[in-house]
């Protein structure tokens, strides 16, 4: 990582380190999230990628390493609702949504989280709270699917909600695991050009396994191995890597390359 880089960062992780009873699940990792980019961390199975993110949004607590996020400071030192409140938002591979809602009463739950209910029950704030659901409704494509259950929505609209929610609470960096896991080819590229959307208001970090999709989108990929960063770059160039077709592309992981 180039010291320019790390300076225009929105978020900068310097010599990251996990360990779960001895065993270093992350390995002094250091790397950074530039604004408006999505950024993908991929590597073969127990790499650390999830345990990375899981730094990020405060869930693990790292041995060692800072994480500094813009305008803020080091956010290790912060519990994990502090970290969502400065703009961090993430979305688990476990489905989050209420099923028996509908999708605009999931957003609605979603953009009041947090808030005080006096604030939540003005007019002109409800008003505003509406206009914003329809408009993050519209970019993930399910405007017009806002009365339906969300029990009702195929596997991709659920995941595109659940991206929703997440965008009305107006993130400054979204982190998702493996989001089209489980999702057909279709589905898959709308997926894409979701988060091609949503770069124009935030910083995406994606881990993931389907290669198609990293190169149809990633700004920057950190490749991990180990518990230790391999390389990073684009797409094309780490892909072209020696080591990494050595141990991830080409030992038949689970990937569509
Ligand atoms: N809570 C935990 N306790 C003990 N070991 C853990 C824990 N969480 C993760 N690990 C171990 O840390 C290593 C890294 O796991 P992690 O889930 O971060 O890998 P990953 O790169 O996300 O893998 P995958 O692609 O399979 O999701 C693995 O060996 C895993 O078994």
């Amino acid at each position: 990582m180039s010291q320019q880089k790390a300076s225009e960062a929105l978020l900068s992780l310097k010599h990251i380190s996990v360990e779960f009873d001895g065993f270093k699940a992350v390995n002094d990792v250091t790397t950074s999230i530039a604004p408006h980019e999505i950024h993908f961390f991929i590597g073969p199975n127990g790499a650390g990628k999830t345990t990375l993110l899981d730094v990020i949004c405060g869930k693990t607590k790292p041995a060692g390493g800072e994480a500094y996020y813009a305008g803020v400071g080091n956010i290790l030192k912060l519990k994990e609702f502090e970290i969502v409140k400065k703009g961090i938002c993430r979305k688990f591979q476990v489905p989050s949504t209420f099923i028996n809602l509908s999708v605009y009463d999931n957003m609605r739950i979603a953009i009041n989280r947090d808030k005080s209910v006096f604030g939540s029950l003005m007019m002109r704030k409800r008003y505003l709270d509406t206009k914003k659901i329809y408009e993050v409704l519209h970019l993930v494509g399910l405007d017009k699917k806002s009365k339906e259950r969300a029990k009702a929505l195929s596997h991709g609209e659920k995941q595109w909600l659940e991206i929703a929610m997440l965008l009305v609470e107006e993130p400054k960096l979204l982190l998702l695991d493996e989001p089209v896991a489980g999702m057909g080819q279709p589905e898959t590229e709308k997926t894409a050009r979701i988060l091609e959307e949503i770069k124009d208001r935030c910083s995406v970090a994606v881990v993931e396994h389907d290669m198609n999709f990293v190169k149809s989108i990633a700004d920057e990929v950190t490749v991990m191995h180990e518990g230790a960063i391999l390389t990073e770059g684009s797409a094309e160039d780490v892909m072209k890597n020696e080591k990494v077709q050595e141990v991830y592309l080409g030992r038949g992981e689970k990937k569509h390359a």
